[in-house]
């Protein structure tokens, strides 16, 4: 989104927020008034609009950011940067726009000082970026990017904030802000900010806890409005130690009023971020969806939520967005503080959040970061597009998720939040970097300070359980099952807006991999070798997945590593998988309440046939097993003609899933005959004369044990091949697409399998995920289902132990036939 090409057109500015903007600009001028009944006039005038309180905060964000609005030029870019701001869903894009046309502009010193240097440093040197953020504007609106134009508007007085009207801006603003109305102007003390900050500053006597250098003089160079609170940037005296030459010449505080008379003044970041110089300045780990980090990164395999956790231990951890009020990204990033996942959970459909809920042991995630706290395991922790905190766009790269590091969860606690006007209990965790990490890829200058104080705990006389000082207010008990929860020892309850202690908010002591702690980022091809599906590419850092059977490829700098998977035999795979002993015997196993029948097995001319009627006459299943010796050879043959591309096993994407960015179906596969519009597409299908002599043979067998079994020929027109390798398979589905026969048989070669039978929840609300029937489906045999209704009525899942390739056959008849619609068209 940019601002529309007309912007200068007055006419159009009626419905915007801008008319208000020149309207009190009108009114200035006319009145010769001063500049503070300027600022009084744009906000009440913003006020007004749709939208427009939200603008208003931007502009006095701006005014303050950027005092001297007496340039044609400078003003066309604030509009801009109000529009992007004012249409709310590219702050961090605004931003950016601001700082690219600041760096544009011969006269960059007119950054605001509190600019970060690296910004400074971006903005000059960033035209990659601003290209990125150019491309973005043309995609999303289809126009091309606004170009600053020179337009004749009638000469502006020039506005100048000067700390005087700080007061007055500083009340405005905390009318504005919803979050620090609270009934009554936020605790700003009716007098100069700046003087009152600095006397605080200077006697180290009446200095609240977390402000150091005391004892030096301080001199407040600048005040500004953010979203946290007044910016207070203190200039340091030439003789003060390192940290001040280090960072160059100032130091940056944020105040707050905390309560009538009393600011807390702590360190702002004064670290710098920027991409690592490495790797074309790419992240040393990183991918473009869910699923490529999923299938390289052992420490994260969920697919869904932000805890991946095994074994009742948190292993990952995605900061993302729907953040918690008191998440926080500190030292740089190497002390995070967020809400452990829950929260807000999503609907079924992933599209929709449900109410916030309360965090607590009944939350196996919450619970599984407990253990890690206390056995003081790591984690690693990863961040995606989403995460508001992270200082660098991960999306200008075209990232959507990148690997931070190793953390040490060294506190938690809980606390009650109020979200969307609910309270909950919310369990938060405090992360630190594993220093032997090195030092984070993100951050490109660190301060040189004296590290920090550790924090105080205290037990609670009440229940005992020991509490970390976290408020700057006062110590309270975290424990949420204790009767003086979020209480002080005294029983009083902490009032108005909850500041952190700043002691809390520095790093613990250095922290430590414990002995034999697995650190592997990511899995190498070769390591864990049935699993990897995806690949990581040290050139670039990013992972892809891999789709093709006879390598693995990096996406974005095209890398290639062929993949030699080595023939294997079904009697070695069955010997080193551990069937469990019910099923290695019985072969079946019915639900205790399920409606499925199995009825006396059959013998015929190939082995046995198991047999199952479904109920209401709905078909059956039957399972044919024979020998295994003749699949042999059909299973060597797909192995062999995979390996020489003759067969083009490959993963292709899903048609629906609920992971962001693209992903492929878990499996390889590859369709010969008629077109099937199954899940994952149909792919390059191939026709029966020229398909590899693997799947003629898997057909032949399937097509005569049918008619062993059954006692009738079945025209198959289609096989879709597929092969699992070591953990992957294919989840709940029915074969439902319109005109498939109504039966389906599917060969087994290589390792044993479970396959599944449950009811769609549309036929079973009362059994709904219900598994009714599992079946071991071993090397040779052959599963039938057999059935009109069969498929809309039954979902099946095939989960395989190891390396195994299947054989489905179908007929797919004239209504979805691609061969019979082509040859219809061309009659027609
Ligand atoms: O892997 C199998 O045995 C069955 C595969 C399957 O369910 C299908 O192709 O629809």
């Amino acid at each position: 989104m940019h601002p529309p090409k007309h912007l200068y057109d007055r006419e159009i500015l009626n419905d915007e927020p801008f008319a208000s903007l020149f309207y009190a600009r009108a009114l200035t001028t006319l009145s010769r008034t001063q500049e503070k009944d300027f600022t009084e006039n744009v906000v009440a005038q913003l006020k007004r609009v749709e939208g427009g309180r939200a603008a208003a905060k931007c502009w006095l964000e701006m005014a303050f950011a950027w005092r001297n609005m007496d340039h044609d030029c400078n003003l066309k870019i604030f509009v801009e940067f109000l529009w992007l701001l004012y249409k709310e869903e590219w702050s961090g894009a605004a931003h950016k726009y601001l700082e690219s046309q600041l760096g544009s502009r011969p006269d960059i010193d007119t950054i605001p000082s509190h600019c970060s240097q690296q910004t400074k440093k971006t903005a000059k040197s960033s035209t990659r970026d601003r290209s990125i953020w150019d491309n973005r504007s043309t995609q999303e609106t289809g126009e091309p990017p606004l170009k600053v134009q020179r337009r004749s508007h009638p000469r502006l007085p020039p506005l100048r904030i000067s700390k005087t009207s700080l007061r007055t801006v500083a009340r405005m603003s905390s009318d504005i802000s919803g979050e620090r109305q609270n009934g009554a102007p936020a605790d700003v003390p009716h007098q100069n900010l700046a003087q009152r900050v600095a006397t605080v500053a200077e006697s180290s006597r009446r200095l609240p806890p977390g402000l150091r250098f005391s004892k030096m003089k301080l001199r407040v160079v600048e005040t500004s409005l953010g979203d946290e609170g007044e910016n207070m940037v203190l200039d340091l005296p030439e003789d003060c130690p390192p940290i001040a030459q280090a960072s160059k010449e100032f130091v940056s505080w944020v105040a707050r009023p905390v309560q009538p008379g009393i600011l807390s003044a702590t360190r702002i970041n004064s670290y710098t971020y920027g991409w690592p110089d490495e790797r074309g300045g790419f992240p040393p780990v990183w991918s473009t969806s869910r699923q490529e980090i999923c299938e390289t990164v052992p420490h994260f395999r969920r697919y869904q939520g932000g805890v991946y956790y095994k074994d009742a231990v948190a292993k990952g951890y995605l900061l993302s967005g729907f953040g918690a009020a008191r998440d926080r990204f500190e030292e740089g990033g190497k002390l995070i503080i967020s809400h452990g996942g829950g929260g807000k959970p999503q609907d079924r459909t992933g599209k929709e959040r449900l109410d916030a809920v309360n965090q607590g042991h009944g939350d196996q995630s919450v619970c599984a970061l407990l253990q890690n706290f206390e056995q003081g395991r790591p984690i690693l922790l990863l961040v995606d597009d989403n995460y508001e905190h992270f200082p660098l766009k991960l999306w200008s790269k075209g990232i959507y998720i990148a690997v931070l590091g190793f953390y040490s969860i060294v506190d938690v606690w809980a606390e009650i939040q109020n979200v969307d006007g609910v309270d909950v209990t919310r369990i938060l965790f405090v992360f630190q970097w594993i220093h032997e990490q090195g030092e984070p890829w993100w951050i490109t200058q660190q301060p040189i300070e004296d590290s920090g104080q550790p924090t105080i705990h205290f037990k609670c006389n009440t229940c005992a359980a020991v509490s970390p000082h976290v408020y700057f207010q006062a110590w309270v008990c975290t424990n949420p099952n204790c009767v003086v929860f979020g209480k002080t020892p005294g029983g009083g309850k902490l009032h108005g807006p909850l500041e952190y202690k700043p002691e809390f908010l520095r790093l613990r002591p250095e922290r430590k991999f414990p002995n034999g702690f697995d650190t592997t980022l990511v899995l190498q091809p070769g390591e864990d070798a049935g699993y990897v599906c995806g690949f990581h590419c040290e050139d670039c850092g990013r992972i892809s997945s891999r789709f093709e059977w006879g390598k693995y490829q990096c996406a974005t700098c095209e890398f290639t590593l062929p993949v030699d998977h080595e023939v294997q035999l079904a009697s070695s795979l069955r010997a080193r998988v551990s069937v469990p002993g019910d099923l290695a015997s019985q072969i079946y196993k019915l639900d205790a309440n399920s409606r499925i029948c199995a009825l006396p097995p059959k013998k015929c001319s190939k082995g046995v046939c198991l047999s199952f009627s479904l109920p209401e006459n709905c078909g059956f299943i039957h399972l044919i097993r024979g020998s295994g010796v003749e699949a042999d050879g059909i299973f060597r043959l797909y192995q062999e003609q995979a390996r020489s591309g003759q067969l083009t096993f490959r993963r292709w994407p899903m048609k629906r899933h609920m992971t962001k960015g693209q992903q492929l179906s878990n499996y390889f596969s590859q369709n010969t005959g008629e077109e099937y519009q199954y899940v994952a597409g149909s792919g390059e299908t191939v026709p029966f004369h020229e398909a590899a002599t693997a799947v003629i043979h898997a057909r032949e067998f399937i097509r005569d044990r049918v008619k062993s079994a059954l006692g009738k020929e079945v025209p198959f027109n289609e096989v879709l091949s597929v092969a699992y390798l070591k953990s992957q398979s294919m989840g709940f589905h029915g074969d439902d697409e319109k005109g498939l026969g109504p039966v389906i048989a599917a060969l087994s070669l290589g390792a044993p399998a479970l396959m599944y039978f449950r009811e769609t929840s549309k036929h079973s609300s009362s059994h709904k995920h219900r598994k009714e029937l599992t079946l071991l489906l071993e090397h040779g045999s052959v599963l039938v289902m057999e059935g009109e209704c069969f498929q809309k009525r039954y979902q099946h899942t095939v989960i395989p132990f190891d390396f195994r390739i299947a054989a489905t056959a179908r007929f797919i008849g004239p209504e979805n036939s691609q061969v019979y619609k082509r040859a219809t068209k061309a009659r027609m």
